[in-house]
C-alpha cells in the first residue's frame, strides 16, 4: 500500500470585506487569501477502513471520530476507504482555516475535484485554489488565482483562545460593506502591498474583538510589523514582514512577552 502526503499550509485573510447577506444568512465575501509555511501535515494510505489519528502540537482537543472535516471531505471524494495520519500544527477555530486546508489535502489525496465541498466548509475551495494567493468571493465558491506577490514573512499569533465563526458573523451589524477595487494590481515590491492593504480592511475584526477583547492586545504586540491585521473570524491576527530575519525578531519578541500565545513565523507561499 503506497502511503501519500499532503501539507495543509495556514490560510490568511489578507483582507475580509462582507459584502452582503444571502437568503440563507450566509454571507457574501470579498477576500484576498494567501497562505503560509506553516501548517498541518496529512498522510493517507488506503485501507479496508476508514480511520483516522491526530498527533502534534496541536492534537488537543481536535475530533478524530466522522466530525473530523478531514473524514468528511474524503469520504465526499472517494468510496475507497483511507487510513489518515493528521499531524496538526495550527490551532483550531482560530480564522487561518486548520479544519478546511485540512479538508483540502484529503480532497487532494484522495483524486476528489472539491465539488460541493463548500457546503463542508466555505473556506475548501480557497484551499483547494492554494498556495498561490487568491481572490475569494461568493460565500467562498468564487475563487479567482491572482499572481504570486512578492516575497514577503507572516508572524501569526493565536492569544490560545477559541472564537466561533458563526457568533463573529452573528454579531456583524452592517452586513453590506463595499467589496475590494474591481482590480487587484500586480505588486512589483512589498511596499506597495503594504501600502494598498492599509485601505483595505477585516469587516470581523470589530464583532470579533467583542468575543475576545485580547484580540486587540494581539494586534498591539505585532505593531512593529509593517502592516499587522486580524485573520478571517479570529482570534488569530498576522503581521507582515520584509525579511525572514525581521519575522523571526518579531516572533521571537512577542513569545518573550506572553509565552502562553501561540506563535510561528513563516514565508507567503506562491504557487
Ligand atoms: C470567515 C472565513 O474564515 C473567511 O475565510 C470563512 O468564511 C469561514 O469559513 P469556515 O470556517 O470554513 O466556515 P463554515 O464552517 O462553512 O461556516 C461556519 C459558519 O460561519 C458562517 N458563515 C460562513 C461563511 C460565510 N460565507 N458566511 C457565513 O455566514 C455561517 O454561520 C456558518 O454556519
Ligand atoms: N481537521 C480539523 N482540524 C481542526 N478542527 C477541526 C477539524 N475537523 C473538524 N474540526 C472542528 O472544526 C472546528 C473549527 O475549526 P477550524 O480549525 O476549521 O477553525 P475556523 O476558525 O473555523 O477556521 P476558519 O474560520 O479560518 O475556516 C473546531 O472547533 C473543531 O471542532
Amino acid at each position: 500500500m503506497t502511503t501519500a502526503e499532503a501539507f495543509a499550509p495556514a490560510k490568511i485573510n489578507l483582507t475580509l470585506h462582507v459584502t452582503g447577506q444571502r437568503a440563507d444568512g450566509y454571507h457574501l465575501l470579498d477576500s484576498l487569501v494567501v497562505f503560509a509555511g506553516i501548517g498541518d501535515t496529512l498522510t493517507a494510505t488506503p485501507a479496508a477502513d476508514w480511520s483516522l489519528s491526530v498527533t502534534g502540537p496541536m492534537a488537543a482537543g481536535v475530533p478524530t471520530g466522522d466530525d473530523n472535516l478531514v473524514l468528511r471531505a474524503a469520504r465526499m471524494a472517494t468510496d475507497r476507504p483511507h487510513a489518515f495520519t493528521l499531524d496538526k500544527h495550527l490551532p483550531a477555530a482560530a480564522g487561518i482555516g486548520g479544519g478546511s486546508a485540512d479538508a483540502a489535502a484529503a480532497i487532494r489525496l484522495c483524486g476528489g475535484d472539491g465539488q460541493g465541498a463548500v457546503a463542508l466548509g466555505a473556506d475548501i475551495p480557497v484551499c483547494l485554489a492554494g498556495p498561490g494567493p487568491v481572490r475569494m468571493r461568493g460565500v467562498g465558491e468564487v475563487i479567482d488565482p491572482l499572481p504570486n506577490l512578492p516575497p514577503l514573512w507572516v508572524v501569526l499569533v493565536n492569544p490560545r483562545v477559541t472564537v466561533s465563526t458563526p457568533a463573529v458573523f452573528k454579531s456583524l451589524t452592517e452586513k453590506t460593506n463595499p467589496p475590494m477595487p474591481p482590480d487587484i494590481p500586480r505588486f512589483p515590491t512589498a511596499g506597495p502591498v503594504i501600502a494598498w492593504l492599509k485601505r483595505q480592511r477585516n469587516d470581523l475584526a470589530a464583532p470579533a474583538m467583542q468575543h475576545a477583547p485580547v484580540i486587540s492586545d494581539v494586534l498591539a504586540a505585532l505593531s512593529p510589523a509593517p502592516f499587522a491585521a486580524m485573520s478571517g473570524s479570529g482570534a488569530t491576527c498576522f503581521g507582515l514582514c520584509m525579511t525572514e530575519n525581521a519575522a523571526a525578531r518579531l516572533a521571537s519578541d512577542i513569545t518573550r512577552a506572553h509565552p502562553a500565545w501561540w506563535v510561528a513565523s513563516a514565508p507567503i507561499l506562491s504557487r
